[in-house]
């Protein structure tokens, strides 16, 4: 144990176990948090030493037995694979990877559950809950993703058959992106543009089987395969699906709003984006993921500030870089943004929840709202988020570009949640439009003869930085509010203050340009809150290796030598290069290959 961690830990002012109980909502449910998460530290199968050695097609491979050992293991330990089981949530939480169950059950089943008839759900629902059927979300199409109503593939009714004809009727109409399409599903949901009786009534979902169930290969009409590497999410077999006119039953379309009769007359819904729920769940499991995510990255950047003594600043003194204020300005502030994001998506999820009984039993007038604010914050938290990420990562210096950090991990599965489930700027745009000062904007705009269109284009910059702002003071007062109503003994609260504190005046310090131009405050009342920040980080310093301590992230699940929880860095970096497969022998082989010729060649 790094003696530096251990005087940490010791100078601590306020009970960890009681901050952990209070961030997993109670004593009880941080027990069973932990023995559902030692079920999966403690199956070998979840932890491959060389995971990251591995070439692409090992790592699918890997991801493929992690699935197998995942829903053994729900099936052993009776634990229901359903997005709203708080206890598979916990246990597939603590697994670092990317895996197929998510989508499976995360967009295919929740599609299915949310829009599906009752008939439909009892014959889907059981096939994919015991992973009967594995399915995607296939909505996504080579060259439109954010335009929904813009996606070419056709669902064609033909009543004489009663079956929808599903193609893609051009090249750029293939479905391209869907997670886990390209070599692991058999089944889809699939948007397409509905078509009967030759007029198009948009789009709607559709579930079609891609593979053949006895020997996985693609059905008649099906090409089908992987899209190639990318950024990170390698564990993910991201696809592409070309349709040639394929066949299914008129009971494949989701139904429990939108309807076709037999005889092919269309039942229009009540609401039209009721056909988009499945986007909105996953945006709302976004702004927890981004919390966690970047407590993760805090966790390991504090600890390793903690034990990296770096720089004589007095004769035979080198300190913690945790003392210097820079690296606390770097990384105090993305501790508190983490517990904030943290607050923010427990109250999503309730509101989701909320919302989505109503909309369970037919209420859709909430549902205009949810998505306002869960595409705001989706897009505010994954922003915030990846930009902290890289700043915890840099706060690492030459270590934090090791993979041996294992933030790159954290940030290479982060990134691309400022895309996918909705490109983050088009997100923006969704809660912009309930911010007054915009609205006065575009008003002005139009009054100056612009039409809506090219208003809204032309407002857009200021639409985005309006919505920021409306999510940002949404989370302030979101983190205050949650603050209030916990119960904390007075040592805990006085260093969450702290914390909240500087996250609310590191907001204002961030974007003092706005606060000036808006006429809020003057240039010394922004002088005041830089110098409130420098006395909270000062504040929060005694704390924070224990405040991230009470994240309690397993070692397992950190996967970083930087950030382990006994600190024991410098041995353990040494070990693992060590064991570097480029080290498999004293001399490499390109040396007899290539270097000894060069050094014998006269040039
Ligand atoms: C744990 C699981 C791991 C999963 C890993 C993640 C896998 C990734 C999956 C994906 O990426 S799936 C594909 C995601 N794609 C998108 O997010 C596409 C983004 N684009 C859109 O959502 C829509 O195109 C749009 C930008 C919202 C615009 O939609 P549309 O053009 O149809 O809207 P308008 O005709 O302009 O009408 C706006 C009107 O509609 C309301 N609305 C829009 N979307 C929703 C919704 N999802 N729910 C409810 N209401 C919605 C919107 O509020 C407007 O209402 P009014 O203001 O007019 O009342
Ligand atoms: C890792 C990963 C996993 C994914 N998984 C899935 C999946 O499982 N299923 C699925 O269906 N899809 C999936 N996707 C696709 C994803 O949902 C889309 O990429 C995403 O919705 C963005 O759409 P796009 O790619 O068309 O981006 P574009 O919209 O083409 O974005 C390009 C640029 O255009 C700008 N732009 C676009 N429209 C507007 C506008 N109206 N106003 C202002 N600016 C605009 C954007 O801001 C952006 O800067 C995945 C993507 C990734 C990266």
């Amino acid at each position: 144990m790094s003696e530096s961690l251990q005087t940490e830990r010791k100078n601590a002012t306020f009970n960890i176990k009681e901050l952990t109980d209070t961030l997993n909502g109670g004593p009880e449910e941080t027990r069973k948090r932990k023995q559902i998460e030692s079920l999966v530290f403690n199956t070998p199968a979840f932890h491959r030493q060389d995971r990251f050695q591995l070439s692409r097609e090992e790592i699918y491979d890997y991801s493929i037995k992690v699935y197998g050992e995942l829903i053994k293991l729900c099936k052993k330990e009776n634990i229901e694979i359903r997005y709203d089981n708080p206890d598979y949530v916990r246990l597939v939480g603590c697994i670092p990877e990317e895996i197929p169950v998510g989508l499976h059950v995360g967009m295919f089943s929740s599609s299915i559950s949310d829009q599906g008839t009752e008939e439909q759900q009892k014959k889907w629902i059981p096939l994919a809950r015991n992973f009967k059927i594995f399915g995607t979300y296939a909505q996504t199409e080579l060259a439109h993703g954010t335009f929904v109503r813009g996606l070419e593939t056709t669902a064609t009714y033909d009543e004489s058959k009663q079956e929808f004809i599903l193609n893609s009727p051009t090249i750029t109409s293939t479905k391209w992106w869907p997670g886990f399409l390209g070599r692991t599903s058999n089944h889809a949901v699939i948007a397409a543009q509905l078509y009967t009786k030759s007029k198009c009534y948009g789009i709607h979902m559709f579930i079609v089987q891609l593979r053949d169930l006895k020997d996985h290969k693609p059905l008649p009409g099906v090409t089908i395969g992987d899209i190639g590497d990318k950024f990170g999410f390698d564990t993910v077999d991201n696809g592409f699906l070309r349709l040639d006119n394929v066949h299914i039953p008129r009971e494949n379309m989701l139904m429990k709003y939108a309807k076709v009769t037999p005889e092919g007359k269309y039942l229009p819904p009540t609401n039209a984006k009721v056909a988009y729920s499945a986007m909105t769940l996953i945006r709302v499991v976004l702004v927890r993921g981004s919390a966690k995510a970047l407590a993760s990255a805090s966790t390991i950047a504090i600890r390793y500030s903690a034990v990296r003594h770096q720089t004589e600043t007095a004769p035979g003194k080198e300190p913690q870089v945790l003392d210097y204020v820079t690296q606390q300005y770097k990384l105090f502030p993305q501790l508190a943004t983490a517990l904030a994001f943290g607050f923010a998506g427990n109250y999503m999820i309730d509101t989701f929840n909320k919302i989505h009984s109503e909309i369970s039993s037919g209420q859709l007038d909430a549902l205009s709202e949810l998505h306002g604010i869960s595409s705001g914050l989706k897009a505010y938290t994954t922003d915030t988020a990846t930009a902290g990420i890289e700043v915890c990562r840099r706060a690492c210096g030459g270590h934090g570009y090791s993979n041996a950090c294992g933030i790159q991990h954290i940030y290479a599965n982060v990134l691309p949640c400022v895309t996918l489930e909705g490109e983050n700027t088009v997100m923006y745009l969704q809660a912009a439009s309930k911010v007054i000062s915009t609205i006065k904007r575009l008003e002005q705009l139009r009054r100056s003869g612009m039409d809506q269109d090219e208003a809204w284009n032309t407002a857009g910059i200021e639409l985005v930085q309006a919505a920021k702002a409306h999510c940002h003071y949404f989370i302030v007062k979101n983190y205050l509010r949650s603050l209030e109503k916990l119960n904390m003994t007075p040592s805990l609260r006085k260093v969450m203050n702290s914390i909240a504190l500087l996250y609310g005046n590191y907001g204002i310090d961030e974007n003092a340009g706005d606060f000036l131009e808006s006429g809020f405050m003057t240039g010394e009342q922004l002088n005041l809150v830089k110098a409130k920040i420098l006395q909270l980080l000062s504040e929060v310093r005694r704390n924070a290796v224990a405040v991230v301590d009470a994240f309690d992230f397993d070692d397992k699940y950190l996967r970083s030598i930087l950030g382990a929880y006994d600190g024991d860095v410098y041995n353990r970096l040494y070990n693992w290069a060590k064991s570097s497969p480029l080290n498999k022998t004293e001399v490499h082989s390109s040396y007899t290959e290539y270097l000894q010729q060069l050094l014998k060649s006269k040039l």
